[in-house]
């Protein structure tokens, strides 16, 4: 009997379990329990719904029981830079503080006080978002010391969840190196930057390499769903699965489209030079200690929030088909302004931005949508000059990841402006990339080449070409 396994793939706007297994060469997936997933407001913060996320993977595993699947392990990935803080008694000391708190306003700028933004480049490789995690605990260390004085754990999203179930505690490698607080060459935590900061490197766990197996559930866990597995780590940074799944990664520039736009290329060597700094792309880690040589644009959150703003009256699909009625609307704004990160207002913002341009004012959701679609490819083709740029040759392909695959208009966009060939899917990458690594670890699949030639097998791939010939 075939083993198999449970991806979590946990992102911001949503979270899934699927169950994964080999069968007739194939990568077969049957998703087993969906839910959402957003930020709230804690009177404080802005923060994760962490017990509920904890909560809908126990309801995704009695599912499971009920479906009469029995996995042999499970995996949880999501979002990077977040993370909880437990003190001596393993309590939570916060909340699970998201990253689009406005607590790490300025902190950036503070931390140059100290160590220099290429200094800082060079030891670690990754982009300077505002919000990367050494920024958020130079600001629990400016704003509320005692909690960093009483904190003897620290351990992102993932790595909570898997300590809920198994009772161990482990940081895994490639959502560290989004912290902006691991060394891109020695792999591990940069003790001197810590030291430098003033933040307790003691309370920082081993770092884990994907494919670990951590161990088994807690017995009260065992007790509650009436079954044990394996708690195995993925590459526990979502978009490090997702990565995973590129089937064809020679020549092809990924783009894993969910709430984010991540876009960038698979290495095997960090590119820490000015370049890549004045860029602002990032080597966060691969699996199998690749590097993920990328940069975050603003992403399908700025249609979220337009969706959530006109009410949820309108799904994804009808906003598309709007936007495809709006063709005639040209305004557009750069994703990558800092007010469009979590506004009180999307539409709004927007509409702002667009007055203070001097463009048409985007009115109806049609010309929203069409505004955020046109906006986003115009920063998708500029991060693809700079990629070429650094690494002085053109890529062949695009391959779009993710739940952003499915926007057929976004995808035709990206074709048209870029002049590549677009590859659209598999939608579900995250968990492919996932369930990937945990059948290399129970020895279902040889290595990450055989997992990537049965992905390229098993899942459609749509291919976007663009219909206006080259001037
Ligand atoms: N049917 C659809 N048509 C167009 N876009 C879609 C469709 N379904 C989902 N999407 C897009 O996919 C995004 C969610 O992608 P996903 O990878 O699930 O995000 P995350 O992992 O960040 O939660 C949505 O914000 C939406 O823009
Ligand atoms: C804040 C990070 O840059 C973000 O988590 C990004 O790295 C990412 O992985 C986003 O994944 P989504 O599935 O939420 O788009
Ligand atoms: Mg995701």
């Amino acid at each position: 009997m075939s083993k198999s396994s449970i991806a979590v793939d946990i992102g911001a706007s949503s979270g899934r379990l699927i169950h994964g297994y080999v069968e007739e060469g194939k990568l077969k997936l049957q998703e087993i329990h969906r839910f959402e997933n957003k930020i709230v407001h804690n009177g404080e913060n802005f923060c994760w719904e962490i017990d509920k996320l904890f909560d809908e993977i126990k309801n995704g595993l009695k599912k499971c029981h009920e479906l009469g699947i029995q996995p042999d392990s499970i995996g949880i990935d999501t979002w990077a830079v977040d993370f909880v803080l437990l003190d001596e008694n393993d309590h939570l000391l916060t909340d699970a503080v998201a990253y689009r708190d406005p607590r790490t306003d300025g902190m950036m700028e503070e931390v140059f006080q100290t160590i220099s933004k290429e200094r800082l480049y060079l030891e670690t490789g990754i982009q300077f978002q505002k919000f990367n995690t050494i920024y958020q605990l130079y600001s629990i260390k400016k704003n509320n010391p005692e909690i960093l004085e009483k904190a003897k754990t620290f351990l992102m999203i993932p790595d909570y969840l898997n300590y809920l179930l198994t009772g161990v505690k482990a940081n895994e490698y490639t959502n560290a190196t989004s912290t902006q607080l691991v060394n891109a060459f020695t792999k591990k935590w940069d003790h001197q930057l810590l030291d430098h900061l003033g933040i307790n490197k003691g309370m920082f766990q081993d770092i884990k390499l994907p494919k670990t197996v951590l161990g088994g559930l807690k017995q009260e866990i065992v007790n509650e769903l009436g079954f044990d597995l394996d708690v195995i780590l993925p590459a526990t940074h979502d978009t490090g699965s997702a990565v995973v799944s590129v089937p064809e990664t020679e020549g092809t520039i990924y783009l894993s489209s969910g709430t984010w736009s991540l876009i960038g290329v698979e290495n095997h060597f960090p590119i820490c030079i000015m370049k890549a700094l004045d860029y602002n792309f990032t080597n966060e880690g691969g699996i199998d200690y690749r590097y993920r040589f990328l940069k975050n644009i603003m992403g399908l959150w700025m249609i979220q929030e337009v969706k959530r703003n006109l009410g949820d009256q309108y799904s994804f699909a009808q906003l598309v088909d709007l936007a495809r009625e709006a063709d005639g609307f040209t305004s557009t704004v750069n994703v990558d302004d800092e007010r469009f990160l979590k506004p009180d207002n999307m539409m709004e913002a927007i509409q702002q931005y667009c007055s203070e341009t001097s463009q048409e004012i985007p009115q109806t959701a049609g010309e929203m949508a069409k505004c955020i679609f046109d906006s986003l490819v115009i920063s998708y083709q500029s991060a693809i000059d700079q990629i070429e740029e650094i690494y002085e040759q053109n890529f062949d392909r695009v391959n779009v990841i993710g739940g952003g695959c499915q926007n057929e208009l976004l995808n035709q966009l990206i074709a048209e402006k870029t002049k590549k060939d677009v590859y659209a899917g598999p939608v579900e990458a995250t968990a492919i990339g996932n369930v990937a690594a945990q059948l290399i670890a129970l020895n279902e699949l040889k290595d990450i080449n055989e997992a990537r030639t049965m992905i390229k097998d098993s899942f459609e791939v749509k291919k976007y070409t663009s219909l206006i010939e080259e001037r």
